[in-house]
């Protein structure tokens, strides 16, 4: 049985400037199943955010098959969508997605909830990424690095199956970085959620299982010895 949380096939993706048209994706293909973690690596402009946004649905393909929890994202509509990023999507991006009038423990008892969940794990999601002491402040009144961590215990306490993340250590020093990126990954193996985790970070990158490079429109294996 096929259990791929995401199938891709030759998806292009292009942006009309005026009269300029700019093709960012031509010809990707992407499978990635449960329990599994997949870095993606890339120079400035190759289409990375654009990646991303079209496996969450925010961004349609031009052509292309793209299967989404085994669902062909023709069939999908914005409903749908929405309804895949309350329950099944958690996407994680280098700002968090914090409301900022909610206190921490807020938002994320306000995430489960979108989520059909009760936050029960909260307080350990907390204490886990060493922020239980910060719970009752507003995303305002946290440091950048407390605000990433806040954002994942949000992602995590929806309960997803499928993590889709931009640079989810990029607001962390080197100490707290080695600390959340073991915590992290605990996080998706024990849970056996599909992470795609868009990064610069080697030591993040090397961790995963497989790391792939977004060149010329197109995801190819990583190959250090060509790239660097
Ligand atoms: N809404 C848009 N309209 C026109 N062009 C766009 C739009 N969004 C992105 N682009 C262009 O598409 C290309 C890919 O952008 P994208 O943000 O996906 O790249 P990226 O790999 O995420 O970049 P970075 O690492 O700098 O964040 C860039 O050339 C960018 O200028």
């Amino acid at each position: 049985m096929n259990n791929a949380l995401i199938q891709a096939q030759n998806l292009s993706r292009s942006y009309r400037n005026g009269r300029e048209q700019i093709s960012v994706l031509h010809g990707l293909s992407l499978e990635l199943r449960g329990g599994e973690a997949v870095a993606v690596i890339g120079p400035s402009g190759s289409g990375k955010s654009t990646l991303l946004n079209l496996l969450n649905g925010l961004l349609l393909p031009d052509s292309g098959q793209l299967q989404v929890f085994g669902r062909a994202h023709s069939d999908l509509t914005e409903n749908d969508w929405a309804e895949l990023r309350r329950t099944r999507i958690a996407t994680l991006f280098q700002d968090g997605n914090l409301i900022p009038t909610l206190t921490v423990s807020r938002n994320i008892a306000f995430r489960a909830g979108l989520a059909g969940l009760q936050a029960h794990d909260g307080e350990a999601l907390l204490a886990q990424l060493d922020i239980a002491d910060v719970a009752h402040r507003y995303p305002d009144q946290l440091s950048g690095g407390q605000r990433q961590r806040a954002a994942l215990a949000c992602a995590f306490a929806m309960r997803p199956e499928l993590i889709l993340t931009d640079e989810p250590t990029g607001s962390l020093d080197y100490a707290t970085a080695q600390r959340v990126v073991p915590l992290f990954f605990d996080a998706i193996r024990e849970r056996a959620l599909g992470a795609l985790i868009v990064t610069h970070n080697p030591e993040l990158a090397q961790r995963c299982d497989r790391i792939l490079e977004l060149r010329e429109g197109a995801l190819r294996p990583w190959d250090s010895a060509v790239s660097s």
